[in-house]
């Protein structure tokens, strides 16, 4: 078989720049004859011959094969890695694709700290993303890692060289991933069969709950949740139907309605599913009432999650009591979402179980902002309606820390609460279901926090500590968006048939490169011919890409015909240039 250009190969290393700041063991770099003694390249454009020279008006040196430019002692041979036996976590898989990172070629030695610290700077990307460079020690000597921003984490991934990446160090958390998958495709669900009409400008309207386990009380009016688009700003919101809603002119529950957004529309609070406006409509056959409210995805209520016994007949499988941190996580955003609600002069009044949705691992939102002041409006006072809220919050923790106990044990609810929780989460269910004093204004909510601060003190905590994880995993999510943009670039550039012919377009060449530079990262062939898939070599390529590196490479045509020895900075004019040139011809301009 005719030996092509491969991974075997050797790489290209530049006389003045030791690779990766140390010196590559010696090693004969045995270049074939043919790749060795290739002419400079030449553009099959209309210029004549300018060759490497004309690419990188800032490094106006041409490419002279004889000289010395290939510094045996330094060479390094590419060497794709496939870490198949590694195995760790029981995922070979997800190794073996991913394979190592390597922070390689690219890196120049520093001479000292302050060095380093004097490097520390930004400079553009070729999408136009702000770039950093980062530091990394490494025994003796520190670096500084020129080309990506994928910062090393945890130290204890076992069975990996020190240099190595495995691809749960760049890429986001699995369970995490899949949550928000979960979410995305739960927003975009619907079904194409539906009979659903459109409701004033939302449309797609898709039931959120199974008609079946809608539980029918006497005294509430039927209530049904959907999810629907809207026309004004293409987002999903969560529409709630009051069925068969006669309203009078001027009744109270019409007052609710045209009141709830300049009222409940007012409360911006994180534990508190923000309701944005009311209407009427006749578009179901009867006269229905619809909330429109902020829509989470795959949430269900703290009733179907806690109190399955209140929806289905009891089972006899044990469950576990609810963790104690999980109770005064839900009591802490109760508190917060009734401080925000009685703080404007509003009482929730609908505090039950299923009126909390769980919209993520303990978090919870109160979830009927301004619904009972439709469904049935009331004259108590606003300290009374807010006691009762307060007394409502202590009978849902209540409820749910003894739901196991009430359903599968012989133990009285109270004896289990007592037996099962700290004398700290009892006396803050007691004060509120016991002695919350209806009092002015809203210092009973007030109070209540002063009693639990110790408590709040470990809540705030743990969600700083979410916080702090889930911003880390974004500023990884933010490298990979870097290199997202620019593939979207390489692509519009490559294979453009309709200026094949066009010499403005083939400028010298460029096109050319750029189109060898996408064999180089993803057409790899080893010895054999075959395909060499190595992602770490296509990340760290399109990051020295990104960044336009000083490291040079050589670029082979696939017959071999031509060969180009290019910085990765030169590329990254190139690419930019060509960007820059198909933006201004396309008509989008
Ligand atoms: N704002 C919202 N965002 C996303 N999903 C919601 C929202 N509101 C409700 N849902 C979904 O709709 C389902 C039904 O909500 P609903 O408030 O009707 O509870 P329910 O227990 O069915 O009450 P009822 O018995 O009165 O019908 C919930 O399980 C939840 O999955």
């Amino acid at each position: 078989m005719k030996k092509r250009f491969n991974v075997d190969s050797p790489s290209f290393t530049p006389s003045t720049l030791a690779a990766n700041g140390t010196s590559a063991p010696s090693k004969t770099p045995g270049l074939s004859p043919r790749a060795a003694s290739a002419a400079p390249f030449q553009p099959k454009s209309l210029t004549p011959a300018s060759s490497v020279a004309s690419f990188s008006s800032s490094n106006p040196k041409s490419y002279n094969p004889n000289a010395p430019d290939w510094v045996s002692s330094e060479t390094q041979d590419f060497v794709p890695q496939n870490f198949t036996n590694l195995n760790i976590d029981g995922n070979s898989d997800y190794n073996d694709l991913y394979g190592s990172l390597h922070d390689s070629s690219s890196t120049a030695q520093l001479p000292n700290m302050d060095q380093q610290h004097s490097n520390y700077h930004f400079s553009s990307g070729v999408n136009g993303a702000q770039h950093s460079s980062y530091l990394a020690g490494t025994g003796t000597s520190s670096q500084v890692l020129q080309h990506h921003l994928y910062a090393p984490i945890d130290s204890h991934a076992s069975g990996t060289k020190p240099h190595q990446r495995l691809g749960k160090d760049v890429f986001i958390p699995e369970e995490l991933r899949l949550k928000l998958h979960k979410k995305a495709e739960a927003t975009l669900r619907s079904f194409s069969n539906s009979q659903l009409p459109n409701v004033e400008y939302f449309h797609t309207l898709t039931p959120l709950e199974a008609i079946a386990h809608r539980t029918m009380t006497s005294a509430a009016p039927q209530s049904t949740v959907y999810k629907a688009v809207s026309d004004q700003d293409g987002k999903t919101y969560s529409l709630r139907r009051i069925h068969d809603c006669h309203l009078l002119r001027d009744s109270p529950s019409s007052q609710a309605v045209s009141s709830l957004k300049g009222k409940w529309s007012r409360i911006n609070n994180s534990s508190v599913v923000t309701s944005h406006v009311a209407f009427s409509t006749q578009a179901f056959g009867d006269t229905s009432v619809i909330i429109v409210s902020d829509f989470f995805p795959d949430s269900i209520t703290l009733r179907e999650r806690h109190s399955p016994s209140q929806l289905r007949p009891p089972s006899r499988v044990y469950t576990p009591p609810i963790p104690e941190p999980t109770l005064w996580s839900y009591l802490v955003q109760m508190a917060n979402a009734l401080k925000a609600i009685h703080s404007i002069g509003l009482g929730a009044r609908s505090m039950e179980s299923k009126q909390w949705l769980l919209v993520g691992e303990d978090r919870i939102r109160f979830n009927a902002c301004g619904l009972a002041d439709i469904t049935d409006p009331s004259t108590t006072p606003l300290h009374e309606l807010q006691r009762q809220d307060l007394q409502k919050a202590g009978d849902i923790i209540f409820s749910i820390a003894t739901a196991s106990a009430a359903t599968q044990s012989k133990s009285r609810p109270a004896d289990h609460f007592t037996r099962s929780y700290s004398p700290r989460l009892r006396n803050a269910v007691d004060w509120l279901q016991n002695h919350a004093a209806p009092t002015e204004s809203a210092d009973m909510i007030d109070a209540f926090l002063t009693l639990i601060g110790p408590d709040v003190i470990d809540t705030t905590n743990s969600s700083l500590h979410l916080n702090d994880h889930l911003t880390f995993h974004l500023g990884r999510e933010l490298e990979n968006s870097r290199l997202v943009r620019l593939l979207f670039k390489l692509n519009a550039i490559n294979e453009r048939p309709e200026y094949a012919d066009d010499p403005a377009w083939r400028d010298q060449g460029q096109r050319a490169a750029i189109s060898l530079f996408r064999d180089y990262v993803f057409h790899q062939v080893d010895a054999a011919g075959q395909p060499v898939v190595d992602m770490g070599h296509m990340l760290a390529c399109l990051n020295k890409l990104d960044v336009g590196v000083e490291e040079r490479i050589m670029l082979v045509s696939r017959n071999e015909a031509t060969v180009m020895v290019v910085t990765f900075r030169e590329m990254k004019s190139a690419v930019e240039g060509a960007w820059g040139e198909l933006m201004r011809r396309s008509s989008g301009g």
